[in-house]
């Protein structure tokens, strides 16, 4: 009994903490406001991801100074939800996702954009980029490169022949579940998954014996879970995102051959970014077709003091062109001039604040 009136005490003094959280999160809310009708009138952007960025690393250096007991994810996930409650409250904006619902896009989306925006499945990495140009939606998010399959050529043909803006980047790290209403796996007669999953589980499949059963590819991963929650004998190598939208069970978690399969996302909109100071910068690059040409592209940013992160090429209707990305704003002085002196030969897709997480 004096347990548990102890157990009273505190759980009293933490309702009394909440009650305070609760205030400061509405007094929080009426400046976000404010906030709100400032952008308004001056037409400035509600997602400022710099702005969020300063704001965490912040609050990560006063929690380490006093000894905290949060750490840098955990202030990112509560403040990340703060951040995008407030941005609601600003102006609500629609988020487009490649979707189905519960595919990794969605998670990614989730991941930035928190659990209370209103969200839209477009089927298309291209039907995003013509929805952000109709101005259907606010924000787009398309996946561009993951660690196992390489670049995405849809978004790259998107780029080419849009003109939206790489506002931010989100890397996930891929995990895949078998899920499946069997109890046994010597029940399971079928899988289904997208063909991309089956590679990427082939240790697994084998060490299980279940490369010997039906193995069926079907467009996405969501799709799978879907089918295999109505049908008996049969799993679905899914998301841990998609099995929960169909309540299917989780047999197996992180199933892939490589623990380290990450995808990088972009998230799209219609607005520049300020400079944050530790940015990354997005270009395509269509060379001419002479000999030292990316030799000497290359060699004018090496000159500056640029620091390239990535250089990809991709045919773009028979023209070979390059994804490159580099460290620095796009707006730094010594990244100003070399994209000045090469304009004629570069789209820039945007600069943005660099992910911790790289692939
Ligand atoms: C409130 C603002 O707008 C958004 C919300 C933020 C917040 O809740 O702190 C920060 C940056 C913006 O994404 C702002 O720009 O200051």
């Amino acid at each position: 009994m004096a347990n548990e009136d102890g157990l009273l005490e505190l759980r009293e003094q933490l309702d009394s903490i909440d009650n305070k959280i609760l205030d400061l999160l509405n007094n929080r809310m009426k400046l976000v406001h404010k906030v709100g009708a400032l952008k308004a009138k001056s037409g400035g952007a509600i997602y400022r991801p710099e702005r969020e960025k300063s704001i965490i690393d912040r609050l990560e250096k006063i929690n380490n100074e006093k000894n905290g007991l949060l750490n840098r994810n955990a202030i990112e996930a509560l403040f990340l939800e703060i951040f995008a409650i407030s941005r609601n409250i600003e102006l609500p904006e629609n988020i487009g996702y490649l979707g189905p619902q519960g595919s990794f896009t969605h998670q990614a989306a989730e991941a930035r954009f928190g659990a209370m925006s209103s969200y839209v499945s477009i089927s298309s990495i291209k039907g995003i980029f013509k929805e952000l140009e109709l101005k259907k939606i606010k924000y787009g998010v398309v996946p561009i490169e993951n660690s196992s399959n390489g670049i995405v050529n849809d978004t790259i043909n998107g780029f080419s022949n849009f003109n939206s803006k790489i506002i931010a980047e989100v890397v996930l790290n891929i995990h895949h579940t078998l899920a499946t209403t069997c109890d046994k796996i010597s029940d399971i007669k079928k899988i289904y998954s997208k063909d991309i999953a089956f590679d990427q589980c082939r240790k697994f499949l084998t060490n299980f014996g279940l490369d010997e059963v039906e193995l069926i590819p079907v467009e996405s991963t969501t799709k799978a879970a879907k089918l295999s929650a109505i049908e008996p004998n049969s799993a679905a190598i899914c998301p841990h995102v998609a099995a929960k939208l169909y309540n299917l069970p989780i047999l197996f978690e992180n199933i892939e051959d490589k623990d380290n399969n990450k995808t990088r996302f972009f998230i799209l909109s219609d607005f520049e970014n300020t400079p944050s100071g530790n940015d990354k910068t997005s270009i395509l690059v269509n060379l001419p077709d002479e000999q030292g040409s990316l030799v000497k592209f290359l060699n004018d940013f090496n000159d500056a003091g640029i620091n390239l992160t990535k250089i990809k090429s991709h045919i773009v209707e028979g023209n070979s062109i390059f994804f490159i990305d580099f460290d620095g704003h796009k707006d730094d002085e010594n990244v100003k001039k070399v994209l000045e002196k090469h304009k004629s030969s570069i789209k820039i897709l945007g600069s943005y604040v660099k992910e911790i997480k790289d692939i």
